[in-house]
């Protein structure tokens, strides 16, 4: 399955990571940055824009993905940026190398460009990886269910809360759900794509709604391109949703957001 090739390169990624930069020196960069926000604190966390009244609306910054290939794309990273903080709650940034063409770089790059808050999208395996995720001035990082043991995830997310940043957990199935629940996760989002054929079905969110208590804050992921697929998703009952191609291939993001918030 792609996600076991994923992990894999980026086991391998993280070995050059350390290399270049130590454990030690990032978890430096990660206490600075704490310490850094304790005196001047940011104006609103990833968890609150998710919880505003309306749909919260995440976009994300990706180039190219296993399933989409490269991303057509039009806008400046200056103008994209621009629109998206006018427009949404928070910023998804890809930083996986090998098969969504992320990069740290970009993360860095984009949050000198925006007081919103952001999400470091990666597939998160190692404590290096959280350190870094804070030392690059994240709000959130993404905690996916299908690559995590249950014990694992739960330590991760200790992690992610000692280092006051919010945890969105990818859940799947039922099963997935399980674990964010065990983990007391706060913030959970649904993938509508299978990653094991890349098929999507926004039946899944609302077929996972149910086994996801009330308190928490339920966010729909993937292939949301339509009106139709917003209003079904508000239908539903969603608090969230996390768009990716369609922001990238539109050169209109803003409008888009604005209109998908008033229907
Ligand atoms: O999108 C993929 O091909 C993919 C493959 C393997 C793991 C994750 C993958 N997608 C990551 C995402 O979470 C999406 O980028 C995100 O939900 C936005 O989706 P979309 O709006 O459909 O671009």
């Amino acid at each position: 399955m792609i996600l076991d090739k994923i992990v894999e390169d980026k086991k391998l990624r993280l070995i050059e990571h350390k290399k270049t930069t130590s454990l030690e020196e990032v978890k430096k960069c990660s206490y600075e940055k704490l310490k850094e926000e304790k005196e001047n604190p940011k104006k609103e966390s990833f968890y609150e824009a998710m919880t505003k009244t309306g749909l919260s609306i995440i976009g994300e910054f990706k180039q190219a993905s296993p399933s989409l290939g490269n991303i057509k794309n039009n806008l400046s990273l200056e103008e994209r940026i621009n629109q998206y903080s006018k427009g949404v709650d928070a910023i998804s940034t890809l930083t996986e190398e090998d098969h969504f063409n992320g990069n740290i770089e970009h993360f860095k790059q984009i949050r000198q460009m925006t007081t919103i808050p952001m999400l470091r999208k990666d597939f998160m395996i190692d404590e290096y990886q959280f350190y870094e995720a804070k030392a690059i001035g994240a709000d959130a990082i993404l905690l996916i269910a299908a690559i995590l043991e249950k014990e694992e995830m739960k330590a991760f997310y200790e992690l992610t809360k000692e280092l006051k940043m919010d945890a969105l957990i990818e859940v799947h199935n039922e099963e997935e759900i399980e674990k964010a629940l065990y983990c007391d996760g706060k913030i959970i989002g649904v993938n509508n794509r299978d990653l094991r054929d890349f098929s999507i079905k926004l039946e899944t969110t609302k077929r996972l709604k149910k086994y996801i208590p009330k308190d928490k804050c339920f966010i729909s992921e993937s292939g949301i391109n339509t009106d139709k697929d917003i209003e079904f998703l508000k239908n539903i009952g969603i608090d969230g949703c996390l768009i990716g191609k369609a922001f990238m291939e539109s050169d209109a993001p803003y409008e888009l957001s604005k209109k998908w918030k008033e229907l």
